[in-house]
């Protein structure tokens, strides 16, 4: 679904990313780990096209495969990635369900949208519109709270209706962003549930996370991010014992033991 050939970024001239390559295969999920400073941020950027690569490709599809590298924001947006902020970004005067249709408007060529938006009457799509926004947070366990302003919502509440608004359109990628920072035990577990439904419904997920129990629970690869540079691509098991991993984690493999 998603691959990175050789991506590079430089900030005043040091390697924020250095030539990171990976894959992302459809109907999985893969997290994306490194300590403070290791790149994340910059790759969930590059990729989404909110700051442009040096050099490298970022090919994106399912069945074609199209360079996105250096695109705008909204041309990625409508080829069908959807992404979740670390700093909330939904509306809070507005209501949950219409911050989740803004996420059916904002994807507006996915291609759900596409087909919807293809409907003869306005009244047709709009009913549409609504029934799927609904059904979405029904799966999040929101629909009780369809009609709530976001401000009077619980922290763990408004994570989901980010997340809800994502899955909306039905895009091929969804990345998201610490998904459970600042969520305690009982709400990021809650989170793992969904995911790991989201992924039974046939998503694919680009995970951005510290939670490391989260990371290990639920993902299918890991890629390892250290300065810059990708230090391991596999299984949960697999990085949990790479020893490149806990150095750059702890410092040096045998004297942080
Ligand atoms: N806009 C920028 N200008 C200059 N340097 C930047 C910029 N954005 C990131 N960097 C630098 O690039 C490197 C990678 O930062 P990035 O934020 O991508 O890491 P991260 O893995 O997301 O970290 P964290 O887990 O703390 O969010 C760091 O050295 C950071 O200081």
């Amino acid at each position: 679904m998603l691959s990175l050939n050789k991506v590079s970024k430089r900030f005043g001239g040091l390697p924020a990313l250095d030539k990171v390559s990976f894959s992302v295969k459809k109907g999985t999920i893969t997290a994306l780990i490194g300590p403070n400073g290791a790149g994340k941020s910059t790759l969930i950027n590059c990729i989404t096209g909110v700051i442009p690569p040096d050099d490298g490709e970022i090919l994106f599809g399912d069945r074609q495969k199209k360079n996105i590298a250096g695109l705008e924001p909204h041309v990625i947006a409508r080829q069908g990635i959807a992404r979740t902020f670390q700093n909330l970004r939904i509306l809070p005067t507005m209501s949950v369900l219409d911050n989740i249709l803004c996420g059916l408007t904002v994807q507006a060529s996915s291609s759900f949208t596409g087909a919807m938006l293809r409907l003869p009457s306005l009244r047709s799509r709009e009913r549409l519109f609504r029934l799927r926004a609904l059904e979405m947070l029904d799966r999040f366990g929101l629909s009780g709270r369809a009609d709530w302003p976001i401000s009077v919502l619980p922290y763990g509440d408004r994570k989901k209706v980010e997340m809800a608004r994502a899955f909306v359109s039905e895009p091929d990628l969804v990345l998201l962003d610490e998904p459970v920072a600042g969520l305690n035990q009982e709400e990021t577990g809650r989170i793992a549930v969904l995911l790991k439904q989201m992924r039974q419904a046939g998503f694919t997920m680009l995970l951005v996370e510290h939670d490391m129990e989260l990371v290990m629970r639920i993902s299918d690869h890991v890629v390892v991010l250290d300065s810059g540079r990708c230090i391991a691509r596999s299984t949960p098991q697999e990085v949990r014992t790479n020893p490149l991993v806990l150095e750059a984690y702890l410092g040096t493999t045998g004297r942080a033991a």
